[in-house]
Formats: structure tokens, C-alpha cells, sequence
């Protein structure tokens, strides 16, 4: 398959804080902003890969400074590696205070997506090459990360075989 550049699977979502969205301290739920997040950088795995696509985990979102009410929020989101299947992506959310202007980063992401076919098994995505200086940074550091995620899934596999599925109204203690 043809590698793509990074920047051919940017996507991008700009929208303004409404009340609705908003905690008891008049900032954003965190779990919208998450939503955000998984959105955008589900339309630049799709970009990029061109297939269906699904979450297969998120790193940890950092959430760096709050987002008010009224603010704008901005997420962006790129490929910045891929393997067989899987593509990372990168996203970074910033909020802008749209009287003052003043702009602030409120958080930033690693996701990674698994193009699926129509029976939900993962299929081959194209290569990615990084461009700028931003992209070379993210990818070099990528199959580190990726070593991370295996491990974590590990874990995750062993949890699942120990908690089991029992709902927990039905659990003995
Ligand atoms: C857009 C949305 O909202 S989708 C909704 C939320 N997401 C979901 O419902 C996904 C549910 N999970 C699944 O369907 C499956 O577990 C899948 C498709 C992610 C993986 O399928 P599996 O049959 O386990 O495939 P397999 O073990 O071969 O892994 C396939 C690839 O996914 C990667 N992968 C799987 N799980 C993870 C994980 N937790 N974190 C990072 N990468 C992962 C693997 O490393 C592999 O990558 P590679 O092919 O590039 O080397």
C-alpha cells in the first residue's frame, strides 16, 4: 500500500463551550471533551486509512487547564504512526477565550484505531511519513509507545480473566 504523509488525515473540530456541556463549575465535563477527542481522531484514522475504523485504546488524556463556558474549544488530529493493522493517532485540544483571545492547551492525547472489515476483523492500513518537525518527533517516538500498549493490553487480558463478568449484585463476597 502507498505510505501517506501525517498531514493528509488532519481533522479538525472547533466549537464553542455550552452551558449544557458544563460541570457544577461551569467548565467542560471532562468526558465531553473526551468524546471530542475519540471523534476527531476516529475521522483521521478513517482519512487516513480510507476503511472503517474502531478505538482500540486511548492513553491517558492529561487535562491540562479547564475549558469555560463560552470559550471556543479546538481539537486537532493526525496519524502519526501505524503498523500492520493499527494507527496511532495524536490529538491536542486548546481553548481560546474568545474576548480576550488568550489561548491555553487543555489537553492532549494518544489514541490508537484498528481498520476493521465488515465483520469487524482488523485489515493491513497504508504506511505513514512524517513532514514536519512536529510529525518526525511524534513518530520516532511512536514504536516506543507501541511497546507500552502491548504490555498494557497484557495486563489488561489478565484482569479480565481474574474479574471475570458476574454483575456485581451477583458477586460472592
Ligand atoms: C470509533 C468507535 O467509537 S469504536 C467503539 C469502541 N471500540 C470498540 O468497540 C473496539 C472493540 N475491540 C475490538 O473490536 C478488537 O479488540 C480490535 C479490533 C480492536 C482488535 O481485534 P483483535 O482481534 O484483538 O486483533 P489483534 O490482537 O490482531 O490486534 C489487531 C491490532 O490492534 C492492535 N491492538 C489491539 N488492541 C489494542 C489496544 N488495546 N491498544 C493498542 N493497540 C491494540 C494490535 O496491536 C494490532 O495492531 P497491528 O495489527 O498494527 O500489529
Amino acid at each position: 500500500m502507498k505510505a501517506k504523509p501525517c498531514s493528509n488525515s488532519l481533522a479538525v473540530k472547533i466549537s464553542q463551550v455550552m452551558p449544557p456541556d458544563t460541570n457544577p463549575h461551569g467548565t467542560l465535563f471532562g468526558g465531553k471533551l473526551m468524546a471530542y477527542i475519540d471523534d476527531v481522531a476516529a475521522i483521521a484514522a478513517i482519512r487516513h486509512a480510507r476503511k472503517n475504523v474502531v478505538t482500540a485504546s486511548t492513553d491517558s488524556i492529561d487535562f491540562i487547564a479547564p475549558v469555560k463556558a463560552g470559550n471556543s474549544i479546538c481539537v486537532e488530529a493526525y496519524v502519526t504512526w501505524t503498523h500492520k493493522t493499527s494507527m496511532e493517532i495524536f490529538a491536542k485540544a486548546i481553548t481560546e477565550d474568545l474576548i480576550t483571545g488568550e489561548r491555553q492547551v487543555c489537553a492532549t492525547a494518544f489514541l490508537t484505531f484498528v481498520a476493521v472489515d465488515k465483520d469487524g476483523r482488523p485489515i493491513p492500513v497504508p504506511p505513514v511519513y512524517p513532514e514536519t518537525e512536529h510529525e518526525k518527533l511524534l513518530h520516532a517516538g511512536a514504536p516506543v509507545r507501541a511497546a507500552q500498549r502491548r504490555e498494557r493490553r497484557q495486563q489488561s487480558k489478565q484482569f479480565t480473566e481474574i474479574f471475570g463478568a458476574d454483575y456485581p449484585w451477583n458477586r460472592s463476597k
